[in-house]
This record gives C-alpha cells, sequence and structure tokens, in this order.
C-alpha cells in the first residue's frame, strides 16, 4: 500500500540488519542536556505562517497529518540553525498508549507523552519535497513536546475534527488553521543533524527541538488514541505507539541556543 509506514518494535534496534545500512544521523535520538553546546552563533527562530495556506487532515496509517499548500512561500520558516528558508509542508504527531511514553526524542531519558513535527523543506535549493527528502540539508523539522496539563484551545480545534478521519485513508477538508499556536513562546531549543524516523529514514532533517513542551490535557491526548491504523472494514487496531525508538548519537554533537 503506498505510504504504508511500518513502526520498529524495540528490537529492531541498532544491531538488527534491518537499521539503516552506513546509518551515521539517525533519529531520534536522547538529549542530553548537560552534554549540548550552546552556541552563541544561533539565531533566533523566524515563523511566519499563514493560516490560509492550511489544506486537510489526512490519516496516513501511520499518523494524522495536517497538509498545506507549499506551493509558495506562505508559510515559511529561516534563522535559527537554518542557511535557507524552509517552506512548511505538513505536521503531524507520535503518541504513545499510556501517558509514561509516546514521544521520539528524550531529554536526560524522560519521555513525553507526544510530540509535534512540523515539516518544512528547503525550496530555495530543491524544486520539489520528494528532492529536498534526500538531500543532507532538505528537511528542517521543529519538534515540540506536548506535556500533560491544561486543555490546548487551538489544538481542540484540530481534535474536534479527528473522528472524521478516524480510519487509515480518510481525509477532512481543514481550511484555516495556524500552527504557530503549537508552538511555545519560549525561544529556546537544541538542534542536531538527523534523519526522518519513519522510512525512508533518509538522512535529510535539521531538527530544531524546542526545550519548552505545550500543555494537552488527557481528553485531547485521548482523541489522538482513538484513532486507527486500520482502514475502514478491517479488524481495528488503535493509532498509539507510532514512535520509532531511539538511536545511537554517533559522532554528533546537540547545540542549544541557550545557556
Ligand atoms: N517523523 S518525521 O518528522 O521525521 C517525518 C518527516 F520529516 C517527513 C515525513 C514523514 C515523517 F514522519
Ligand atoms: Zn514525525
Amino acid at each position: 500500500a503506498t505510504g504504508m509506514y511500518c513502526y520498529y518494535f524495540f528490537y529492531f534496534s541498532v544491531h538488527h540488519p534491518l537499521t539503516i545500512p552506513g546509518g551515521t544521523r539517525q533519529s531520534p535520538i536522547n538529549i542530553q542536556w548537560r552534554d549540548s553546546v550552546y552556541d552563541p552563533f544561533l539565531k533566533p527562530l523566524k515563523i511566519s505562517y499563514d493560516p490560509t495556506t492550511c489544506l486537510h487532515i489526512w490519516n496516513n496509517g501511520y499518523s494524522f497529518l495536517v497538509e498545506f499548500d507549499d506551493s509558495t512561500d506562505r508559510s515559511i520558516i529561516d534563522g535559527g540553525p537554518l542557511e535557507n528558508q524552509y517552506r512548511l509542508k505538513q505536521f503531524h504527531f507520535h503518541w504513545g498508549a499510556m501517558n509514561d511514553w509516546g514521544s521520539e526524542h528524550t531529554v536526560d531519558c524522560k519521555f513525553y507523552p507526544a510530540e509535534l513535527h512540523l515539516v518544512h523543506w528547503n525550496a530555495v535549493l530543491y524544486p520539489t519535497f520528494e528532492e529536498a527528502v534526500m538531500e543532507g540539508n532538505g528537511l528542517a523539522v521543529i519538534g515540540v513536546f506536548l506535556k500533560l496539563g491544561a486543555c490546548h484551545e487551538g489544538l481542540q480545534t484540530l481534535v474536534d475534527a479527528l473522528p472524521a478521519v478516524k480510519h487509515k485513508d480518510t481525509v477532512i477538508e481543514f481550511d484555516v488553521f495556524d500552527p504557530s499556536c503549537l508552538i511555545p513562546s519560549c525561544p529556546d531549543y537544541w538542534t542536531y543533524a538527523g534523519s526522518l524516523t519513519t522510512p525512508p529514514l533518509t538522512e535529510s532533517v535539521t531538527w530544531i527541538i524546542k526545550k519548552q513542551p505545550i500543555e494537552v490535557d488527557e481528553n485531547q491526548l485521548e482523541a489522538f488514541r482513538m484513532l486507527l491504523f486500520t482502514s475502514d472494514g478491517e479488524e481495528e487496531k488503535r493509532m498509539v505507539d507510532n514512535f520509532r525508538p531511539l538511536q545511537p548519537l554517533m559522532n554528533r554533537t546537540v547545540r542549544s541556543s541557550f545557556q
């Protein structure tokens, strides 16, 4: 099936032949706060999204993607560790069956119940997203941790639409949404060179992981967990634990934008 993402159980760890041969910059990783290196030359991240570029929500059988019109430079990020501006293509989440796990990255080995990924591609250097996915500086993904707390008003508009994309390969129109409401106000972030965390796992991502999590409540996390990996008519499999296991840091340094 197209877009069929397989998700790796723990035993597909680094010693398993199915890990990416020769992979030296795989994601996700544990961010050991004390080992991250403050880089005073890192700029603030500039985020400018046009809410009307929002198109639809799609359950692709791995996560639910909120996709954007990336035919122009209306929704972009720039600055931070980036040498070019990058266009917003989609955002999606990874989450667990329980609140004790679910994020892909960890901070000092702590898991969060979920993690948001805002996926951008380098339209300055590459003609399409598909080509950018194959290049070392092709993608920039902003990662935001979700922690259990107060209801997130901005997320609720998205949560209310999820029952319409319960099954794999269902889509619902989603006309106006400003993803900036999901990004914490604190400017602090970590950044490192990594990869996609789903196939093709290509080493094309500049990761920008926000230090401050956003708060969501139990009902909002439960709404994620009622989605299905399976199509309508198939035996139901709840969409949970759609995160990849931690990967070795190897010869990488995680930089911080803060002291
Ligand atoms: N998880 S991730 O952010 O690495 C990611 C991408 F960047 C691009 C496509 C799918 C996907 F899952
Ligand atoms: Zn992701």
